[in-house]
């Protein structure tokens, strides 16, 4: 698999805080990689350094072959941030059809993902006539994936999708994403909960804005000796074993 994104040496500050210290990374294309860490090591920054929006105090940013904020990478990036971004006084799908007009897709292509496919993929047929501020917190979460899907974006970047999500809705938000990625999309996906991570083809741990490890769930088990994701986290950042570096 080719990289999807390619970072070299980003360095971030924010306020007074060094969000991001010389990160260096490869997301696999085709692939749902998730981005692991604590509160506050530096998930939302890199996200927003993938999607151009972040000034960088050095290095770079390469997304699908072009500088990060690229205008040709427009249409071809769906980011849902944690704060959902749709309107409350308009349906569900007068909220997707006005995004579809913002982005351009009108539906006469049959690459691109419409209004209507993309509340299919998400499972929200049935409310696309319900007005978006009287839905529940995890429907409201999945207009937001809908609008990120319209088009057929080649990576999509979800900042803390399940986050406030009960464990059903979690289990059937991470089959949409699969189900996503099957289709040959990119997944970038930040949690802060460690069981996550066996969702994930690739895990990158993050730490006060360090790449902690970039790994698989089964090879940081084998490599801490631990039961479960989130013993293995909390042995690494704690510094019981070096840091696993490398691709898997
Ligand atoms: N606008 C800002 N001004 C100053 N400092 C900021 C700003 N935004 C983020 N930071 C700091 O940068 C660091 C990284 O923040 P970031 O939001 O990237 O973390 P995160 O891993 O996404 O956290 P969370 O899981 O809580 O969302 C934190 O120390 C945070 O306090």
């Amino acid at each position: 698999m080719g990289g999807a994104v390619e970072v070299r040496g980003l360095r971030v500050v924010r306020g007074r805080t060094t969000a991001l210290a010389g990160v260096d990374l490869d997301v696999a294309a085709g692939a749902v990689t998730g981005l692991l860490g604590p509160s506050g090591s530096g998930k939302t920054t890199l996200m927003r350094c993938v999607l151009g929006v972040q000034r960088v105090a050095a290095g770079r940013v390469t997304v699908l072959g072009h500088p990060a904020g690229s205008r040709e990478l427009r249409r071809r990036i769906g980011y849902v941030t944690q704060a959902p971004s749709v309107y409350p006084d308009l349906t569900v799908e007068e909220n997707l059809r006005y995004f579809a007009r913002v982005l351009g897709v009108d539906g006469r292509s049959r690459a691109v993902t419409t209004a209507a496919e993309a509340l299919d993929v998400v499972g929200l047929a049935p409310q696309r006539r319900q007005l978006v501020g009287t839905l529940s917190g995890g429907q409201l979460s999945r207009v937001s994936l809908a609008a990120a899907l319209l088009g057929s974006p080649d990576l999509l970047v979800l900042d803390e999708p399940t986050v406030g999500l009960d464990p059903v809705l979690r289990e059937s938000l991470w089959a949409t994403f699969r189900d996503i990625a099957a289709t040959g999309t990119t997944l970038l996906v930040s949690s802060h909960v460690m069981d996550e991570a066996a969702r994930c083809d690739e895990l990158v741990l993050l730490r006060e804005g360090h790449v902690l490890a970039h790994t698989t769930l089964p090879e940081l088990l084998a490599r801490t000796g631990q039961s479960d994701g989130e013993r293995a986290f909390l042995h690494l950042v704690r510094g019981g074993d070096a840091p696993v570096r490398g691709r898997p």
